[in-house]
């Protein structure tokens, strides 16, 4: 197909190539990365104002909601400085030419947008299946918000149900055996050691730590209780398991539809608590 191009009117011209080129590219978006980009640009522009410190979650999704806040940077003016929660993170803002900052100029944030492995029913989260949950964490517990955003696969009642990767748990080298032969006495599931892609041994993350991820686990667990249970075993750094930290998830549809799902403010922890 040709797109048609006025000779006479080169602001028809570009408007048709402009629009021509944006249908190609959502034509040839997967419909799962079309879901992630609604979700992320209503996020961010429904959740982030002019003067906001805005958390910069990681992965996938996210890569949509710092495209979002660039453009609305370039077009609306909007004033951000950005808060990363991972190496990848801080590339994007940096790439993006967003303002950076760090919790040690700015420890109080507006909003924190990130995405998420699996989303239940009361809006609890595994995180970290990219292994980015430590700093996740701490960045999210310092916002008045975390607003999540992801496809319509991450949409389940209880956490287990589609993400069959397991709870990222998150902990220091010398550990991770005693912790693994712990946990596997004590709970159902695996806890496996998560191994590197192209690089010998396991995963390094961006704290310099390693990584077991629970599967199998029994999906009907008291998961506030167990995230506390986790984090005071010595060697456990931090776990996937974002226990009453989201006040709302957008979740894009395969229909192109947003659904957003929100906490009651009775179902939420208080400010800087997330265990
Ligand atoms: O460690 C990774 C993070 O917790 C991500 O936010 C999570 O894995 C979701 O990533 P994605 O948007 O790629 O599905």
């Amino acid at each position: 197909m040709r797109p048609f191009i006025s000779k006479t009117c080169p602001l028809i011209a570009k408007f048709n190539i402009a629009t021509f080129s944006t249908l190609l590219s959502q034509a040839s978006m997967t419909s799962l990365e079309a879901a992630k980009r609604l979700a992320a640009y209503q996020a961010v522009d429904q959740h982030i104002k002019s003067g906001y410190i805005v958390g910069i979650g990681s992965g996938s999704t996210v890569i949509y909601a710092v495209e979002r806040l660039a453009q609305r940077v370039a077009t609306e003016k909007v004033v951000v400085s950005c808060v990363p929660t991972s190496f990848q993170a801080r590339q994007l803002v940096v790439q993006n030419q967003l303002t950076l900052t760090d919790l040690d100029v700015t420890p109080n944030l507006d909003v924190c947008i990130d995405g998420a492995d699996e989303v239940d029913s009361n809006l609890d989260l595994i995180k970290g299946g990219g292994g980015c949950l430590l700093q996740e964490k701490i960045v999210a517990s310092c916002a008045r918000k975390l607003i999540i955003i992801a496809d319509y696969t991450k949409n389940s009642s209880q956490l287990g149900e589609q993400y069959k990767k397991g709870i990222p748990i998150e902990v220091a080298p010398m550990a991770y055996f005693p912790i693994k032969t712990r946990l596997e006495a004590k709970y159902q599931g695996q806890f496996m050691l998560r191994m590197a892609v192209n690089k010998a041994g396991p995963v390094v993350t961006d704290n310099g730590n390693f990584i077991l991820d629970w599967t199998n686990f029994d999906q009907t667990l008291e998961w506030k209780n167990v995230n506390q249970e986790l984090a005071l075993i010595p060697g456990v750094v931090e776990t996937g398991l974002f226990i009453q930290m989201a006040q709302e998830a957008y979740f894009g549809m395969p229909n192109g539809s947003v659904k957003v799902q929100k906490r009651s403010a009775a179902n939420s922890l208080p400010f800087f608590s997330s265990v």
